[in-house]
Order: C-alpha cells, then sequence, then structure tokens
C-alpha cells in the first residue's frame, strides 16, 4: 500500500488525529489507558487486540460517544476534548462505518447518504450524494431501500454515507466482520481502495490479524487498556516489542537462551549471531515463528513429531524437544512427518529472531544505553 501523508481535504498539515495520555475507566476495568497516538492525513491505521482490550473504547473517545477521564483529543488540528472541552459527535469531523452497516431502512440508498449532509444547500447535496455513491460504484442502486441490497452493498452505502461530509476522519469498527468469507475479500478490498483514492484518514478496528497486516500504513496492538505497539505491519509481525505482541499477531513459540560473546544459543543449538553483544552473556527468551523453524528426519535426535495439521498449501508441524518444550514448523504441502518421527531442529537461515528479557523485545544488552550498541539485527549462522 502506498504510503500516506497527501494533504487530506482541508489541505493543512497538522496531523488527522491526535490522542494524547487519554484515559477511560469504567469503575475498576480501564477501557483505556493512557493513550498517545498520532495519525498523519491519509493515513489508514488497523486497530486490533484481544476482547475487552479497549478497540471499541478508543474508538467511541475519538468518536465523542465516550468522554475521556484524562488527556486530549485533536482531529484535523482542533482539539475536541480535554479536561475543559467536549465536543459532541454530530460537531466533530468523524464519519462512521459499523459492523452492522447500521442504515436506516426506511430511506433509500440516496436518502441513506445524504442523512449526513442537512446542513449543505439542496443543490450541492444532491451533486454530493451522486458522487460518494459514484465512488463506491452504486450510482445506479440510489433508489433502492437496504433491504434490496447484498451485504457487501449495504457496505458500501455506509462508507458512502461516512465519506459524505467529507470527514477528517473515518472510524470503521470490524466493517467486514459480518460478511460471509466469500465476500469479504473484495469487499475489503474495495473499501481500502475507495479509502487510498479519496486520501481519507482511516482507523479500523479488526479481530483478523491477516487483516490487520495486510491493509493498514500501520497496525496499532492494544492490550488490556494499553497500547503495546504502533508500528508498521512488517515491524509489529518480524520485530514485536513485546511477549504479548509476538504471541497475538501470528503464531510463536518462545525458548529460553543465552547470549555468550555475541552467540545466541538454545536448546535446538546456536541460533544466530547477535553484532553488539560481544561482551555479554545474558539469559533471554528467544521468539521462534513456525515458518522460521526448520525440521528433517535425524533418528539419532531426541526431538520427535507430535502432531501434523494439514492445511492445504502447508502442513504444520508440531514438535515436542528433549525438554518437553514445544516448537512448531510450516512445511510445504508435499513434505509430512508422520507423528513419532525423531527430527533434527534448527532455524531457518536469514532468521532475525526476537529477544526478549522479561516480557519486552531488547536489541541491545539489558544494562547497556542503546546509543553504545546500535541495534544491529541478529542473523542466523548458516
Ligand atoms: N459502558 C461500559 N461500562 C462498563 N465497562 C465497559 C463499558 N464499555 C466497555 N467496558 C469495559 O471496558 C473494557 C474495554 O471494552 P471495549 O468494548 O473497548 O473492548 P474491545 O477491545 O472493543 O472488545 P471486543 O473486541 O470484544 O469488542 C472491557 O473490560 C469492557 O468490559
Amino acid at each position: 500500500m502506498s504510503a500516506p501523508g497527501a494533504a487530506g481535504h482541508d489541505g493543512g498539515t497538522a496531523p488527522a488525529l491526535v490522542l494524547e495520555g487519554v484515559t477511560k475507566r469504567y469503575g475498576d476495568s480501564s477501557g483505556a489507558r493512557s493513550l498517545d497516538l498520532t495519525v498523519a492525513q491519509g493515513e489508514l491505521v488497523t486497530l486490533i487486540g484481544p476482547s475487552g482490550c479497549g478497540k471499541s473504547t478508543t474508538l467511541r473517545l475519538i468518536a465523542g460517544l465516550e468522554r475521556p477521564d484524562e488527556g486530549t483529543v485533536r482531529i484535523a488540528g482542533e482539539v475536541v476534548a480535554d479536561g475543559r472541552r467536549f465536543q459532541e459527535p454530530e460537531h466533530r469531523r468523524v464519519g462512521l462505518v459499523f459492523q452492522d452497516h447500521a442504515l436506516f431502512p426506511h430511506l433509500t440508498v440516496a436518502r441513506n447518504v445524504a442523512f449526513g449532509l442537512d446542513r449543505m444547500p439542496r443543490a450541492e447535496r444532491a451533486a454530493r450524494v451522486e458522487e460518494v455513491l459514484g465512488l463506491v460504484r452504486l450510482g445506479h442502486l440510489a433508489g433502492r431501500y437496504p433491504h434490496e441490497l447484498s451485504g457487501g452493498e449495504q457496505q458500501r452505502v455506509a462508507l458512502a454515507r461516512a465519506l459524505a461530509p467529507r470527514p477528517a476522519v473515518v472510524l470503521l469498527d470490524e466493517p467486514f466482520s459480518s460478511l460471509d468469507e466469500s465476500l469479504r475479500g473484495q469487499v475489503r478490498r474495495d473499501t481500502i481502495a475507495t479509502l487510498q483514492e479519496t486520501g481519507t484518514t482511516a482507523v479500523l478496528v479488526t479481530h483478523d490479524q491477516t487483516e490487520a497486516l495486510s491493509v493498514g500504513h500501520r497496525v496499532v496492538v492494544m492490550h488490556d487498556g494499553l497500547i503495546e505497539q504502533a508500528d508498521t505491519p512488517e515491524r509489529v509481525f518480524e520485530h514485536p516489542a513485546t511477549r504479548f505482541v509476538a504471541s497475538f499477531m501470528g503464531d510463536a513459540d518462545f525458548l529460553p537462551a543465552n547470549v555468550d560473546r555475541a552467540l545466541l544459543t538454545c536448546e535446538i543449538g546456536i541460533v544466530s549471531t547477535v553484532p553488539g553483544w560481544a561482551d555479554s552473556d545474558v539469559d533471554v527468551d528467544v521468539v521462534l515463528r513456525p515458518h522460521e523453524v526448520a525440521i528433517r528426519p535425524d533418528p539419532a535426535s531426541s526431538a520427535h513429531v507430535y502432531a501434523v495439521e494439514y492445511h492445504g498449501a502447508f502442513v504444520l508441524h508440531h514438535v515436542r524437544l528433549a525438554s518437553g518444550r514445544t516448537l512448531r514448523s510450516w512445511q510445504p504441502h508435499t513434505v509430512r512427518h508422520p507423528v513419532g518421527t525423531p527430527v533434527a531442529v534448527t532455524v531457518a537461515a536469514g532468521t532475525v529472531p526476537t529477544l526478549l528479557v522479561d516480557d519486552r523485545a531488547v536489541t541491545s544488552p539489558p544494562g547497556r544505553d542503546p546509543e553504545d550498541a546500535p541495534a544491529e539485527p541478529a542473523r542466523t549462522s548458516r
């Protein structure tokens, strides 16, 4: 996806959205804890995390459906909520798209889209409705009612309605989850293309890790009301900041390991060299993803395959090591080692494993100023 940064509709230079120390408490449970996030104009950010982590609360705080207990929300440079001010949702330049589309059943497609344009002169309003319906390729269905549309068409009407008033930010709350699998991919591609074509800034909540990684310029991973990491999809997957992010975004196994004079060693042997750690002797956990783990039959090995899962193009092999710890390994569909096969386990060449001390990723030996030890990636030794 192309990088954001194109000027938004107001052409200003302020970020489309800024959250500073935004907190919302519900009794003892915290919906959102001191969130800091800046979203550039034209940027598409995906928000992901387990159920109850605060995704909807965050969207509601941005939309003005909740008041923050602390912190500041800015939209297109304007403070819309802080300790003193609170702008009502209808006055914020925010568009909303919900999972169930939330269309008015008694209004036609055109009137659904016109709904948020009541302050626009009539002729201008009609032109804008036509324009946004054209954007989502629904001009020919303007006179239909929602029940006369497919799920995908309803979703496009909801998007057109959100875009019509030219909002500074569009918030999408699991917009594709009510669509069946066969439709979802196409509707998702169409929606993202429309957001991109119009240079729209968007925050999209999803439960789907592949969706979060594939559609956004940045992924924001939340856990227990906190932002654990806000980063490019590549960095979130390849360089997770915490143990939680490593295990939530994709499959990950963890093995206790040691870095001694720049050699990373664990139960399966030497994993890699770690430049910049020449003088250290540090215990870490190494994060290994199934596509990074290589296996080959070896009668002399004390590790063995204990389960095999066929996934079509790939076959997931579950391996138990001598210690009883387990690793997973993706193999192409032509490779299937039966349960019980003793296997030698290594790390695929080119792997740059993430190292954890406690629950945080480290790129330099703990206690050392990262300035002194540049965070060069580790390299597999083979
Ligand atoms: N109105 C409310 N009153 C009390 N607690 C609430 C309220 N809304 C949310 N919470 C709590 O705040 C936390 C975050 O909820 P939120 O709905 O934001 O999570 P979520 O990440 O969107 O979850 P899901 O993926 O299940 O939709 C949860 O512990 C939830 O129980």
